[in-house]
């Protein structure tokens, strides 16, 4: 059971019959080569939405989706979203947003599937074993940037819905697609579309599913809260241009050596953020979700495996997992204008450029952590008596998104986790951000379920990101069975509470 597959059942299915399950399966099964052959094309298109200068690869990438969608028959527009300004002050043109629907019967309910087909940078030398944009498979690991996050799991809901039309089966739901091509920056230009189509496009949207994150262990999940991440760079400017060390070093306040000191005083060894204000502004932890926690299945040892690391900044789960998903945390992530390249370069940089951010939790406020962090940083710098320049600038400002577990949504989730697995599936929350997901809740008024797709060991973001074929314990083949479940069940829960 390949993954391009999986959502074939998440889909629809609501109304299937068992024949026409196995019809379903039939048929995926059938065709996985296909799907992987679909998602190799995708995987080639280097469509990295943080680097400028692949803009042309995400118009491509946006183009390919919507022409892909056209093809099965859907009513598909690509929206235009207007421009980025970049740090600069130059202007971008914004990769525009696909929509699609399928299916306009006033007696189904609507389904908003979202998902987005840009990617995090990747390059060989970063320490990928293969090519990152030719898909690999090694013993059923698709091996890709993007893999995992998000174009196998955009692809394979799409395929759910081709597999239908292919079978002349009626869906049972109407399907609407949102995708995007800026999650991985902050979904520029996505939130004034959703509140430009409120009344239209998302009037008859019954609810939303976001497939764009993982299982936690080998255990089935469903994910209701995410967090939030605000971005920033600090900028530090002193000499006119890049000065010879052993000329001009001892005479001149080093940008870089301002820039590291300012950086230290974000965040403890231990990791208490020293900013002033944000953990005063963070939902306490209640005694049920510490209960809840403690039920989680989540391995330590594993954990530290897949990490590669030996100690870790708490040794009991409900700490890792509370300071995973529902504490902030800052991340130090790069220095631009610093000498990275192998060899000896004895440059006194004259513009260092830092990128750090901070994940958002309830109850913070990211107009809020702007302003905290900008005040700290200047006043951490003003008294270091520097002459050089230093800014500070939020580029991502997106807010943490939680669910209720206790919607209905949740409670056919999990009723399908227990008929298809005999267990209850784990109620997750990802540390992770899906900039939009709180916008689809705000403006929308529809409540969302995400429906992890991703493994536990994807490597999302990282060197070897991957979409495996078969798990070892086989889940992706039982996640077909759960969503099929799922939209069984879904539909009778919902159809009472809904209309
Ligand atoms: C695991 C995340 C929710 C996946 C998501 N596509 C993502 O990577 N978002 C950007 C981020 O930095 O969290």
């Amino acid at each position: 059971m390949n993954v391009p597959v999986l959502p074939s059942i998440l889909l629809l299915i609501s109304t299937a019959h068992a024949f026409q399950y196995t019809e379903l399966a039939q048929y995926i099964d059938s065709h996985q080569e296909e799907y992987v052959e679909a998602l190799r094309d995708w995987i080639a298109i280097e469509s990295d939405s943080s680097n400028v200068l692949k803009r042309a690869e995400l118009h491509r990438m946006m183009d390919m989706t919507a022409q892909k969608l056209r093809l099965m028959g859907g009513t598909v527009e690509l929206v235009d979203v207007g421009e980025q300004e970049l740090p600069d002050g130059q202007t971008l043109a914004l990769p525009k947003v696909v929509t699609a629907q399928f299916g306009n019967d006033s007696n189904k309910l609507t389904v908003c599937v979202y998902g987005h087909v840009d990617v995090q940078p990747a390059k060989l030398e970063d320490g990928w074993a293969t090519d990152p944009y030719n898909l690999t498979d090694i013993n059923g690991n698709l091996y890709g940037r993007g893999a995992s996050d998000n174009k196998a799991p955009v692809l394979a809901w799409i395929h759910a819905v081709e597999a239908y039309q292919a079978l002349n089966m009626e869906l049972p739901v109407n399907v609407k697609f949102v995708i995007e091509g800026m999650e991985e920056t902050g979904s520029n230009g996505l939130d004034a579309m959703i509140m430009a189509q409120r009344d239209t496009f998302f009037s008859d949207v019954d609810y939303i599913i976001i497939s764009d994150c993982g299982w936690l262990s080998r255990r089935p999940a469903l994910t209701y809260g995410t967090r939030g991440n605000c971005y920033f760079f600090a900028e530090v400017e002193g000499p006119k241009q890049d000065l010879h060390s052993g000329v001009y070093g001892g005479t001149v306040i080093e940008p870089m050596t301002d820039l590291i000191g300012i950086l230290d005083t974000l965040i403890s060894p231990s990791g208490t953020i020293l900013i002033p204000g944000i953990r005063e502004a963070v939902a306490p932890l209640s005694d049920d979700e510490w209960k809840m926690y403690q039920d989680i299945q989540f391995d330590i040892e594993n954990h530290k495996n897949k990490t590669g690391v030996n100690q870790l900044m708490y040794n009991n789960k409900v700490d890792l997992l509370a300071h995973m998903w529902r504490y902030p945390t800052v991340s130090i992530h790069g220095i631009e204008g610093a000498f990275s390249d192998p060899g000896t370069k004895t440059v006194i940089p004259a513009k260092v450029t830092a990128k750090f951010s901070i994940r958002q939790v309830p109850n913070m406020d990211p107009a809020m952590v702007k302003k905290q962090v900008t005040d700290y940083l200047h006043s951490v710098f003003a008294k270091r008596k520097s002459p050089n320049k230093l800014k500070v600038t939020m580029v991502i400002g997106a807010k943490p998104w939680l669910a209720d577990p206790q919607h209905p949504l949740y409670e056919a989730g999990k009723a399908a986790v227990n008929r298809v697995f005999n267990t209850d599936p784990d109620l997750i929350r990802e540390g992770g951000t899906i900039p939009i997901a709180r916008t689809f809740q705000d403006v929308t008024m529809k409540s969302i379920i995400m429906m992890p797709i991703g493994g536990f060991d994807d490597g999302m973001h990282s060197q070897n990101e991957k979409m495996s074929r078969f798990d070892s314990t086989g889940f992706l083949f039982h996640f077909r069975f759960l969503a099929l479940s799922l939209f069984k069940r879904d539909n009778e829960v919902l159809n009472k509470k809904l209309c």
